[in-house]
């Protein structure tokens, strides 16, 4: 979009300082979103709305694009600059004017005060070692992404990659935030978590929140977290559930005993981490949603429907278009710790998960009892105990 002569009379004057009253002006922030899958692009349609209507904000948002070229030959970010519209991603949403896709990583976060990362997790240490050195040093982050790294000296949560490797504070946002419904502007909450700084809170909130997103704020970083990653988990042990038709009371089961270990798995790495922070929209509403309607649910319902005979690899190939699953990985992720500290028969789920989806045991397995190796039971385990 070509910027109005105002909006570029506007931004002259609030660069140089000065209000138009002659009064110094506060600066504006620039943001900048890193990613442009499901997610990323309904992000950078939530905050450009927000972006016109305030004045601290620049008008523009920035939107780093993995490039690719679609099936016309043409470039994603030129489509999606021509069009307004994300199609492989997003198909048939307006993102809003202001939003300019950009291919090029240090490009598109030059000058950006508000970096806004979502991107699928397991692209962020590549994409963080490539930004070392090129953001402003006074940049405030936010991570959306569900996911988390599993190093030599043990877990790394994204926003700590972030946080470590770039030198700058970084926020999460997590919620009951299936991107599409979001998308048509239907109503649905989240959670920021802040660690310090409420004011970087509120700026936050003031970014995203819309009469049809309501955003609130607490003090628990990895406790919202661990919520938005560990939920993928069980959102693939209620798929296998589905998948097998067993019903409504099973499904309950298993979102109930997998927020149990969900609780239990955050406050055993994090003793900070909040009871509350498990009723907020990233706890239990992000669960249910998820268990409900994700697409780590509709991947794990059609492995279990297969038997498991076709991999998880193949099925998000074929059913999410270039979209990528987080529980997976996840579930993997998860069992590297809890078998790196003796804790896997404390969490017969989240262990059950990655024993099924590796292929070492059926999906049935997710509701049997102490008949597979290591001799657990999901309906028992520690994690009872938090
Ligand atoms: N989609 C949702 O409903 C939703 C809602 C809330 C949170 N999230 C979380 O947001 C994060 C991002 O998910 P999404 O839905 O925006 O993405 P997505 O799964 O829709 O899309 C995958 C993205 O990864 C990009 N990509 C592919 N290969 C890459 C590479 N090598 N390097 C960098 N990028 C590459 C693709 O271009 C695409 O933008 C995830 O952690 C997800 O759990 C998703
Ligand atoms: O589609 P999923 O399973 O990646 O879940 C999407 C969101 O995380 C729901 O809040």
């Amino acid at each position: 979009m070509a910027p109005s002569l105002d909006d570029t009379i506007d931004d002259h004057i609030a660069a140089a300082g000065v209000g138009a009253d002659g009064e110094m002006a506060p600066v504006k922030s620039r943001v900048t979103v890193v990613g442009s899958g499901n997610w990323g692009s309904v992000a950078a349609k939530l905050i450009a709305s927000n972006t016109l209507k305030l004045n601290s904000f620049h008008d523009e948002v920035r939107m780093w694009v993995f490039e690719e070229t679609l099936p016309t030959g043409e470039k994603l970010s030129e489509v999606i600059n021509k069009t307004n519209e994300n199609v492989k991603y997003l198909p048939g949403i307006k993102l809003g004017r202001n939003v300019v896709a950009d291919p090029d990583l240090e490009h598109a976060v030059r000058d950006a005060s508000m970096l806004v990362f979502v991107t699928p997790h397991q692209f962020m240490e590549g994409i963080c070692k490539r930004l070392v050195g090129k953001i402003s040093v006074d940049a405030e982050a936010i991570s959306l992404i569900k996911g988390m790294e599993v190093k030599r000296e043990g877990p790394c949560m994204i926003s700590s990659l972030i946080s470590e490797q770039l030198g700058i504070n970084c926020c999460v946002l997590m919620g009951a935030n299936i991107a599409n419904e979001i998308a048509l502007e239907k109503f649905s909450e989240a959670t920021v978590g802040y660690r310090k700084s409420k004011e970087t809170a509120d700026k936050w909130v003031q970014l995203f929140n819309t009469s049809y997103f309501m955003v609130s704020p607490v003090q628990d970083v990895e406790g919202v977290e661990l919520c938005g990653t560990l939920k993928n988990v069980v959102a693939i042990a209620a798929g296998f559930v589905d998948g097998l038709e067993m019903g409504n009371n099973t499904k309950a089961a298993i979102m109930r005993i997998g927020l149990r270990e969900m609780k239990a798995f955050s406050k055993l790495l994090f003793p900070s981490v909040k009871d509350s922070t498990f009723f907020e929209s990233c706890g239990v509403a992000d669960l249910i949603t998820t268990c409900l309607g994700g697409r780590n649910r509709r991947c794990a319902d059609a492995f279990a429907r297969n038997g498991g005979k076709r991999s998880f690899d193949e099925l998000e190939a074929e059913m999410l278009q270039g979209q990528k699953l987080q529980g997976v990985s996840t579930a993997k992720e998860v069992h590297e710790v809890l078998s790196h500290r003796g804790w896997l028969e404390l969490f017969p789920l989240f262990s059950t998960v990655h024993e099924i989806c590796s292929g070492r045991l059926p999906p049935t397995a997710i509701v049997e009892y102490s008949e597979h190796p290591p001799n657990y039971s999901i309906v028992g385990g520690a994690a009872q105990f938090f």
